[in-house]
């Protein structure tokens, strides 16, 4: 049984479509990131899965219980679920056992059983002995910890999160990704992580669905997303590199076609039929071409920058109106210079 499942969801605000027939099936245990540029309706998604929104149309089910539908709804106390926002949402003037513990207390627990499990939960995001502090006086990413924590006491099957690490440093948001991951394969719960950073999502998730103006672009692993997006959309939202528009000139099997690039026949991985289509490289699809070897690209230095274990160089490609690569090479060579590249790789997308 999944523990969640969308389908033909649609909600609207007033006249404004914000999503349309988003249709999503997750299995238990599975770490899915909502990622998607700002607006395309992330948080509304995640708002219908808590029960805080109703869809216009379509149905919700958790768990194998249809919480939202024509005739159905299921307030968000009664989905079993835990919520942790950006804004923690702790309250001040409770220590954070306090906090931690209060929705056990409304479950009626009290006294020993409740403390154990407010110290075993505590002990999960390394808090233990912080207990009798007071938010205002704990870290960012020991507020952030806490609200995991309040979540985690109740042992939901289910957790939603929004945009849970935004207000960290660059540092903390990487060692509490680290946190997530653990207490995520520790406890086998499933979380729906929104957020709008590719990295933190290809960090994070086992599944990424990528949303785009209130639709579902591509739903799959983070290795899919990025070796074989589905839509120039997201091969340009997931993942560094660039697309560039090639013509397929034959389809060689299942999952090789025959592709013009700029006039260089070229046979690459990708999906796309007979005709117009797109090519989507990562850096590691292009190294500088052998000497003596016509390049299938040429690109030309504009900028440098040292990475410690190598320089990152950005190349204008002569052939395509200046579109960019990043590549990461031992030596930086001066701004300006020609540098000739071979294609390894790739994906061929639909145009
Ligand atoms: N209560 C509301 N009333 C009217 N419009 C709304 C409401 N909530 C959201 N919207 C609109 O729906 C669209 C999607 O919003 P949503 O917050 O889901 O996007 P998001 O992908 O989470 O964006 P962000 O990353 O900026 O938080 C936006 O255009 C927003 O203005």
């Amino acid at each position: 049984m999944d523990q969640i499942t969308l389908r033909q969801i649609n909600k609207r605000f007033g006249n404004t479509a914000v999503l349309q027939d988003v249709t999503l099936s997750v299995e238990p245990s599975t770490f899915l990131a909502l990622l998607g540029p700002s607006g395309c309706g992330k948080t509304t998604l995640l708002r219908l899965i808590a029960g805080l929104e109703r869809p216009t149309s379509g149905e919700i089910e958790i768990a194998g219980r249809v919480v939202a539908g024509p005739d159905h709804w299921v307030e968000t106390e009664a989905r079993k679920l835990g919520m942790v926002f950006q804004s923690y949402a702790l309250w001040p003037h409770m220590s954070v056992a306090e906090n931690v513990g209060f929705g056990l207390s409304v479950r009626g627990m009290h006294g020993r059983e409740r403390a154990a499990r407010v110290e075993a939960a505590l002990a999960m995001v390394g808090l233990e002995g912080l207990g009798s502090r007071r938010p205002p006086e704990l870290s960012g990413g020991q507020r952030q910890r806490t609200a995991l924590a309040r979540c985690l006491v109740t042992e939901p099957e289910l957790i939603l999160l929004d945009e849970p690490l935004a207000n960290l440093d660059p540092h903390l948001r990487e060692s509490m990704q680290a946190e997530f991951r653990r207490i995520h394969r520790k406890t086998g719960t499933t979380f729906v992580f929104v957020t709008h950073d590719q990295a933190e999502a290809m960090a994070l998730a086992d599944r990424v669905a990528v949303m785009n103006a209130g639709r579902i672009e591509q739903l799959g692993t983070p290795q899919e997303l990025y070796g074989q997006p589905a839509t120039r959309m997201v091969a340009e939202f997931f993942g560094k590199g660039v697309v560039l528009p090639v013509d397929v000139a034959a389809r060689l099997d299942d999952r090789t076609r025959r592709v013009s690039l700029g006039g260089v026949t070229l046979d690459l991985p990708g999906v796309a039929a007979v005709g117009a289509a797109q090519l989507s490289l990562r850096p590691e699809n292009v190294v500088p071409a052998a000497a003596g070897l016509r390049p299938h690209l040429v690109g030309r230095v504009v900028d440098t920058s040292f990475r410690g274990a190598d320089h990152l160089v950005t190349l204008a490609l002569e052939q395509f109106g200046g579109k960019t690569i990043g590549l990461g090479m031992a030596a930086a060579p001066e701004p300006g210079a020609r540098v000739d590249l071979a294609v390894t790789g790739g994906w061929v997308l639909p145009a």
